[in-house]
């Protein structure tokens, strides 16, 4: 397949995100970025009171995101960007920044088309079970496994005409490197 400019690897916390995100990065020698990272202190606080998220929450977070991946795309760099992306919604604003912004006008007043981005989404898929065990074990992060039932009931598996591949967190992990290479061969 032609190379995406950004590969998104998203799926509920705890599914292997950071991990594989920044070893492919690694791997590939692209420019990694973990959305949580990114997230404002107040959705912070919230995730850590065991207050799932909301879509008034993600969404200034995930036009923020979407503006670093155009900024860097531009500048002719590939991005893997590690990032719930729950919903199909929250990938469409990665994509194309938020459904309805105004378009832009350019200096002589014309209305530019909103930046759109060459993204193959990797679903990093796997059982409650599997993924609660493993955030039971996971030491010094903010986002406690109690969230995670709410991650699951959010999640709205890609499906096409999105740009996917989903990957099962039961591999282990240079499995699941070498399916994701194999994919953007
Ligand atoms: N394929 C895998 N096999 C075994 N353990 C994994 C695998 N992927 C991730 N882990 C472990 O699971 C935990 C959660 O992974 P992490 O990358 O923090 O997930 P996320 O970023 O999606 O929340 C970490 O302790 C990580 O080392
Ligand atoms: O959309 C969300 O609800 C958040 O992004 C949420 O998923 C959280 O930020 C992380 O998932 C926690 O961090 P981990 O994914 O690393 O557990």
């Amino acid at each position: 397949m032609a190379a995406p400019g950004v590969l998104l690897v998203m799926g509920v916390s705890g599914s292997g995100k950071s991990t594989v995100g920044a070893l492919l990065a690694s791997q590939l020698g692209w420019k990694f970025y973990d959305a949580d990272d990114y997230h404002s202190e107040e959705n912070r606080m919230k995730m850590a009171k065991g207050i799932p998220l909301n879509d008034q929450d993600r969404i200034p977070w995930l036009c923020s995101l979407h503006d670093i991946l155009v900024r860097e795309v531009a500048s002719g760099q590939q991005v893997v960007l590690a990032c719930s992306a729950l919903k199909k919604m929250y990938r469409d604003i990665l994509i194309r920044g938020k459904e309805g912004a105004p378009l832009k006008r350019d200096e002589s007043g014309k209305e530019e088309k909103p930046a759109e981005l060459q993204l193959l989404v990797v679903h990093l898929s796997g059982s409650f079970e599997v993924i609660s065990g493993r955030l039971l074990k996971r030491k010094g992060h903010f986002m406690p496994p109690e969230l995670l039932q709410s991650q699951f009931d959010t999640l709205e598996p890609p499906s096409a005409p999105e740009n996917f591949i989903q990957v099962s967190v039961e591999k282990n992990l240079a499995e699941i490197i070498a399916t994701i290479m194999e994919t953007l061969k």
